[in-house]
């Protein structure tokens, strides 16, 4: 990883204006980093009088990382006010950043947002928004292609509630319980965060017969509660229909399923994220078969870290199933 850093140094000095193609992959190299250094165990946080040494040279790679992601941000943003510049009276608002650039040009707005903060917004953004969700839906890909019998309730259910003359829309989601239900049970296997982010208690405290003093670092390991078998029956089997019928939701009220966290750091981002979810992978069992390569044995191992990604990529056949004219770009 360090080493594409390092090669992305490069790429970043050439400063010849980062677009398209490589404006993705420089964000995407960055965000392994991230979330990988952000699941690290760094020897220093639990043992401070090592700190200074940074032993793992994790600390070393942060800040290079930082130094990094800030000119990437400041790239974007640089490049979307100078499109508010140029377009002037004709400026069309088209993503997240031109919104956050208007907040921060609104003198009436009662919250002051500045340059620094726009970035902070936005990195905030790609970093929730954007690998949660497609984790999840390669995940519910993978398992529904372990669990055939599985993959075609949820066709049969599309077929019956959608019909095969168009996509699926997210005015269709709450007709379709058993699409629901496997996101619920990828979620519960597979938490996109499986420590949730760190707290810090705040006073003195016991917990199931164990004291925790105050400023302790405190980990909610939702992965192990999403497996643990006196919560869930057969806690190993992917078996969507334990939450048919099942008052049990993924809000942050029902602390046997967490994906999103709880209180108050709880994800803010989660209404769009489980839409973002539910929809994309309605529409890709909606709109094509699925099969796995000749000869392929799925792996299901996992890189255990911030977040918990395929340890090897999906790789599927998917064919398309709806009419032709569906697959074309209005
Ligand atoms: C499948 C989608 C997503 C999942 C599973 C997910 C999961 C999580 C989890 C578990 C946390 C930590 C909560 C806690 O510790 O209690 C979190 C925090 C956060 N998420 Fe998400 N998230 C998703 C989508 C999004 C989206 C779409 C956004 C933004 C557009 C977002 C932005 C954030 C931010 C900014 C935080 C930090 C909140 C804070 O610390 O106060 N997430 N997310």
């Amino acid at each position: 990883m360090s080493e594409s850093l390092d090669a992305l140094s490069v790429e970043l000095d050439l400063e010849t204006g980062i677009a398209g193609e490589l404006q993705q992959h420089v964000h995407h190299v960055l965000h392994h980093e991230l979330f990988l250094l952000n699941g690290v165990l760094n020897i220093g946080d639990s043992i401070p009088w090592l700190d200074w040494m940074d032993l793992q040279g994790y600390i070393k790679r942060m800040k290079k990382l930082s130094k990094m992601f800030d000119r990437f941000l400041e790239h974007v943003v640089d490049e979307h006010s100078e499109r508010r510049g140029h377009e002037g009276e004709s400026f069309v608002v088209k993503d997240m950043v031109d919104v956050l650039l208007q907040f921060a040009s609104d003198p009436g707005l009662e919250v002051k947002l500045n340059r620094e903060g726009v970035k902070a917004f936005t990195q905030d953004l790609i970093a929730g928004g954007t690998e949660s969700s497609a984790v999840t839906v390669e995940w519910a890909l993978s398992e529904l292609l372990k669990k055939p019998e599985v993959l075609a309730k949820a066709t049969e259910e599309l077929d019956r509630v959608v019909g095969r003359g168009r996509w699926v829309t997210e005015k269709d989601m709450p007709s379709l319980p058993y699409v629901d239900a496997i996101v619920k049970e990828t979620m519960r296997l597979h938490p996109v965060a499986p420590m949730l982010v760190p707290r810090l208690s705040r006073e003195d405290t016991s917990i199931n017969g164990y004291d925790i003093p105050a400023g302790t670092r405190v980990l909610v390991m939702v992965w192990s509660i999403g497996r643990d078998p006196e919560l869930w029956e057969a806690p190993e089997e992917f078996m969507p229909e334990r939450f048919l019928g099942s008052r049990l939701d993924v809000k942050g009220q029902d602390y046997e399923l967490l994906p999103f966290g709880s209180g108050r750091r709880m994800c803010p981002g989660y209404s769009l994220g489980l839409k973002v979810i539910q929809v994309s992978l309605a529409n890709l069992l909606h709109g094509f078969t699925w099969r796995l390569p000749d000869g392929v044995e799925l792996s299901m191992e996992e890189i255990f870290g911030l977040s918990t990604p395929r340890k090897f990529p999906l790789e599927a056949v998917m064919e398309p199933k709806l009419p032709a004219h569906l697959y074309v770009e209005a």
